[in-house]
């Protein structure tokens, strides 16, 4: 049968390319079924690539690192249109996704665009405006990523009351901006918003932000965001709000504190659910999860052993980096490669706020919690000779968490420039539980912001030894 494949895969963004990719190249017959126009899903239509080259692009024109360190200030901010604000993250995301076409061809992959549904546990239908194609698979992976959840409170037009899909397709800056949620997509756009010299207020329903970081790092966002001009409103809400019907009226948004914000525009940020609707799993008697999720096992097979899901489906911790791999992991299992049998569950988190914050390994409170004796060392951008060169604008540091008998590395945390670039080095250290001294006797390039890692590691044997001879972050300006 010409419809009939080794695998079919539903989705093509970083979780369903690559597993689709990756079955081909072991010669497998492969189709897969996107349902948009385009390829690339979250990863590179709505999610991780537009959003971080709106922060690159907000980091240029409002020249943030730059000002003050020179003796010229470049400032262009005020004189951008959205049409500029938007001009890279358009062409990088046209890019990208030509990118994916040409790598599934490349591969031999059959692409299918129509709407993808189960109609039993072999056999999908594929409908698109000409019509409904049948495929049959022996293998299915579900691939479909998730969707911005919306409470129905929340009058969502797509002009000015937005989700993270509909805030990339802005035709005006916003005067002012109220973002609902404090969680990673929250902070990234409230961030790269303030960097433009937008209002920014950013409403969460509990007293952190980021609640998975380290506390350290986590107050220190905050005042960087504070300083930056956004206000946050911890252990708060919104009651509904409508949009009035003069767009020159501002929104009226009630707070559950009994406070009213009159702001442009709104962003829900508040968590998202998995895109399952209308793939009708029941009809292949798949198991289905909290918020629309798919259930598997460890090697991301469904109750259904020849069904895979991988990526935003799946839940936790749907993140594109993670996603890709799960899909090569479930490929390698599926087809019996002994490539890539699991992942390791030692994985870092960027996020790319400004500034931007990434961690690997565990927190101070997460040691506290498990009764492990620990220490900390401190090294402040300011402190290494690279910093200095850059003029630290956001007061950056590194943090370590090692244990204190065997001077393992625990966890590594840093806020700064180049955060999610720099901590690779630390996941390497904690994934390889290298010591204190072991790090210090690595040669680095000099100057680079990796001395972070050597000045941290001394800071922590000074901190054990009661001999500091500098403290942390000591240099003033
Ligand atoms: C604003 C934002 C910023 C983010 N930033 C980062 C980041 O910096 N780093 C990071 O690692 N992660 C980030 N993420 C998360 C990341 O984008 C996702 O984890 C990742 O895209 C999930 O990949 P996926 O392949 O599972 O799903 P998706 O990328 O969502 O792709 C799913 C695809 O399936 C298609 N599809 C769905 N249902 C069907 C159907 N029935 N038939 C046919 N096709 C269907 C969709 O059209 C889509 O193309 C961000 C997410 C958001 C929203
Ligand atoms: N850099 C990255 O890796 C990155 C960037 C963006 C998104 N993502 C992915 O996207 C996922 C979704 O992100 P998200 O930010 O939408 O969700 P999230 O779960 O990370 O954050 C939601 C935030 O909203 C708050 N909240 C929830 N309901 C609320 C309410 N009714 N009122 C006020 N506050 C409320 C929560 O306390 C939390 O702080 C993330 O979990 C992550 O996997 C990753």
């Amino acid at each position: 049968m010409t419809n009939a494949y080794d695998l079919v895969v539903i989705g093509s963004g970083p979780a369903g390319e690559k597993a689709a990719v990756k079955a081909a190249y072991f010669n497998h017959r492969v189709a897969l079924i996107e349902r948009e126009k385009v390829f690339g899903g979250a990863g590179i239509q709505t999610g991780t690539l537009p959003s971080k080259t709106l922060k690159e692009t907000a980091l240029y024109l409002s020249g943030v690192y730059n000002k003050g360190i020179f003796s010229i200030n470049r400032e262009l901010a005020g004189n951008a249109g959205i049409q500029d604000f938007m001009y890279r993250k358009n062409l990088v995301t046209h890019r990208a996704a030509n990118e994916v076409e040409r790598n599934l061809k490349r591969h031999d992959v059959t692409v299918y665009h129509g709407q993808a549904e189960f109609v039993d546990a072999h056999t999908l239908s594929v409908t698109s405006e000409s019509g409904v194609k049948i495929v049959y698979a022996h293998h299915i992976l579900v691939a479909t990523g998730s969707y911005p959840f919306h409470p129905p409170a929340i009058p969502f037009d797509g002009v000015r009351v937005h989700d993270s899909d509909t805030i990339l397709n802005i035709d005006r800056f916003p005067k002012s901006l109220c973002v609902l949620g404090a969680g990673v997509i929250g902070c990234e756009y409230a961030t790269l918003f303030a960097a433009m010299g937008i209002t920014t207020y950013v409403v969460n329903n509990s007293d952190k932000i980021l609640g998975f970081l380290d506390h350290e790092i986590a107050d220190g966002l905050v005042e960087r965001m504070k300083n930056a001009g956004i206000s946050i409103l911890f252990n708060n809400g919104v009651g509904p709000f409508e949009v009035p019907a003069d767009h020159d009226k501002p929104l009226t948004i009630p707070l559950q504190n009994g406070e009213v914000l009159h702001v442009d525009m709104f962003l829900f940020a508040a968590g998202r659910s998995g895109n399952i609707r209308g793939l009708h799993c029941e009809r292949a008697g798949i198991a289905i999860g909290q918020r629309e999720t798919i259930v598997v096992n460890a090697h991301y097979q469904t109750n259904v052993p020849h069904i895979y899901a991988v990526g935003d489906v799946i839940g936790f911790p749907a993140l594109a980096s993670i996603s890709m791999e799960q899909g090569r992991v479930a490929v390698s299992h599926m087809f019996q490669t002994h490539d890539l049998e699991n992942l390791s569950q030692i994985f870092p988190y960027g996020i790319y706020t400004v500034p931007e914050v990434s961690m690997v390994g565990l927190t101070e409170e997460q040691a506290k919690r498990e009764g492990i004796s620990y220490g900390t060392g401190y090294c402040y951008y300011r402190d290494t000779l690279r910093g200095e060169i850059l003029g630290d604008q956001d007061n950056g540091f590194l943090k370590l968490v090692f244990e204190t008998s065997t001077h393992v590395i625990l966890g590594v945390h840093i806020m700064g420039y180049m955060a999610t670039e720099i901590i690779h080095f630390g996941l390497c250290a904690v994934k390889d539980k290298r010591t204190l001294n072991e790090i210090i006797a690595t040669v680095f390039n000099y100057p680079t912001l990796h001395d972070l890692y050597k000045y941290a590691c001394y800071d922590g044997l000074g901190s054990l030894a009661g001999k500091k001879i500098k403290k942390a972050g000591e240099i003033k300006r």
